[in-house]
């Protein structure tokens, strides 16, 4: 079995830890770098997974899957141009670096694939967009979608739309999350427990996102049939266009996409 090695397991690291060992991966298939000990510990009494150094996992990992913030990559790179087994395949969860950055620092013609993957990785439904480097073959990319494959959908970018996809469903939990919470809060404001606002409002949106993903009907088709005439939701709904709600997502998805395109461009030579 391909042997694999996720680099820096904080939130999504260990998103994919959880999910690949959910998925029924077997746990002595796969390591982990996490740079204290005491995270470390926790990950292996939690998953039964080796905390490995990183040129440990430089040289026994198939598979290298880099999981460190942006803004930690340089030192790791650093690390990996001289432990890197050549041909060993390095897939990148990080927002916004192209694989051009690895391809640079890594030993010539290392196979390198782009992932923008998100949390629900947790739970077996990740949205992970992929894309391969100039020295990816087509069956590198096919053993990540295989990979990614038993955590959630995939689709095939260009990687010319990553920051695009990064801002729509690598960040996008987040946006249903803030949705969430401030319609709990919502519910507080009209006198009801908290226990009973959670409940609804998860519910809710579990079964509004069930039938998004199952009906194959427009989101537009679905929210009409909620909208009765002179009733209750299309109240809501004349609020929501007076607050500017649908303008405010398209400006702060656009600003995640600007973002994700700054902490690339932080790692350009020159
Ligand atoms: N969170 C998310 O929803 C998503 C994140 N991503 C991408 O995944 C990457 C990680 O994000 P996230 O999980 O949120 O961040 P975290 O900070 O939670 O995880 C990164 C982990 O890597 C550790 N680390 C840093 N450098 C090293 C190193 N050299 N060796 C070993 N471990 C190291 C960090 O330790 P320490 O805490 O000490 O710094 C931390 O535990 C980012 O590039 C992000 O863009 C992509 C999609 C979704
Ligand atoms: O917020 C971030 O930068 C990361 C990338 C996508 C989701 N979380």
């Amino acid at each position: 079995m391909t042997t694999i090695a996720i680099l820096g397991a904080g939130k999504i690291g260990e998103a994919l830890l959880a999910g690949l060992i959910g998925a029924g991966r077997a746990p002595d298939s796969l390591m982990f770098t996490e740079r204290y000990p005491d995270r470390v510990a926790e990950l292996t009494e939690r998953y039964g997974v080796r905390g490995v150094e990183t040129d440990e996992a430089a040289a026994q990992a198939d598979v290298l899957i880099v999981a460190v913030k942006p803004q930690d990559i340089d030192p790791l790179l650093q690390s990996l141009a001289t432990a890197i087994t050549p041909g060993t395949l390095v897939v990148s969860l990080c927002a916004g670096l192209p694989t051009a950055l690895y391809e640079r620092h890594l030993p010539a013609g290392t196979p390198v694939v782009r992932v923008m993957p998100n949390t629900p990785m947790l739970v077996g439904e990740a949205m992970s967009a992929i894309s391969a480097g100039s020295h990816a073959e087509p069956a590198h990319l096919q053993l990540v979608e295989d990979l990614l494959s038993t955590v959630g959908k995939v689709v095939r970018v260009p990687e010319s739309q990553q920051d695009a996809v990064t801002a729509l469903s690598g960040s996008g939990p987040a946006y249903f999350f803030f949705l969430v919470e401030a319609m709990i809060d919502a519910g507080i404001l009209l006198g009801l427990p908290r226990a009973v606002s959670t409940e609804l409002i998860i519910q809710s949106a579990v079964g509004a996102a069930t039938m998004l993903r199952d009906s194959g009907e427009h989101p537009v088709t679905l929210r009409e049939a909620v909208t009765s005439p002179g009733g209750t939701t299309i109240a809501a709904i004349r609020e929501l266009e007076n607050h500017r709600v649908r303008a405010a997502l398209l400006t702060a998805i656009e600003a995640a996409a600007l973002r994700s395109a700054e902490l690339g461009k932080a790692h350009e030579p020159g």
